[in-house]
């Protein structure tokens, strides 16, 4: 049986990274995604905006929505401080288990549980089974059509708090439309575009960030 792209993706990394070292797992996938087989990765133009997005949340519990092979994944926990942790989502389970495999050559497997399968399903467990009271950050990057459906469900499950960080990819690029339309007409939200590019193309793209209630926080003193 033929190798997937995932699996000769893993096997770069298994191959070629640092066991430890965050930063040469990001650098082995994004090298090998831009000279041999493109991958949706969030990438490096886009993954610093993140990084940064990342940092100013500076979150205690983080979510992600859509695993892939845990490139983000990666970006976002190697800068959570100690006892904090990230929560991401993949219903592929073939996606699922090579972002396992990343993740632990990344030394980061402490910090990232990978919860399989569809966020509108385990979203309503998130607080029950997964012990989560709100979450600081969340980063959207699976099924374009569920960024609003997905963010609606979890305000409606009661995660979000005054100051919770969305982020979400691919705005521009596949588009993100719906999602746009809600959260710029929320007033509950306010929104950033930062404008980028598509993964290891010179296709435009975009990422936008939405607070939840950011005005609320700062009224406080
Ligand atoms: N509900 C639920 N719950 C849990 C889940 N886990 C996974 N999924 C499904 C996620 C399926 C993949 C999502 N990501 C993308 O589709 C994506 C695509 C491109 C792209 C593609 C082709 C081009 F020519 C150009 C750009 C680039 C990106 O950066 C992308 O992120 C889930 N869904
Ligand atoms: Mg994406």
């Amino acid at each position: 049986m033929d190798q997937s792209k995932e699996q000769r993706i893993l096997n770069s990394v298994s191959y070629n990274a640092v066991k430890g070292d965050p930063e040469s797992v990001i650098n082995c996938i994004d090298k090998y995604c831009s000279q041999y087989e493109w991958a949706m990765n969030v990438g490096d133009e886009k993954g610093t905006i993140l990084d940064k997005v990342v940092e100013e949340a500076d979150p205690s519990v983080a979510l992600e929505l859509g695993t892939y092979c845990g490139y983000s994944a990666i970006r976002i926990a190697r800068l959570l401080k100690p006892n904090t942790r990230l929560l991401t989502i993949e219903f592929n389970p073939e996606f699922a288990s090579i972002a396992k495999e990343i993740i632990e050559i990344a030394g980061l497997s402490e910090k990232v549980t990978i919860l399989e399968g569809h966020s509108e399903d385990i979203i309503p467990q998130l607080k029950k089974k997964y012990e989560v009271e709100t979450l600081d950050f969340v980063f959207l990057d699976h099924w374009k059509e569920r960024y609003a459906p997905d963010t609606i469900l979890l305000e409606e499950c009661g995660l979000l708090r005054k100051g919770s960080i969305l982020l979400a990819d691919n705005i521009i690029y596949p588009g993100a439309p719906e999602f746009i339309k809600y959260i710029r007409s929320n007033k509950r939200f306010e929104c950033t575009s930062y404008p980028s590019h598509l993964e290891y193309m010179k296709v435009e793209d975009a990422m936008e960030k939405a607070v939840k209630d950011p005005g609320a926080a700062a009224m406080l003193f």
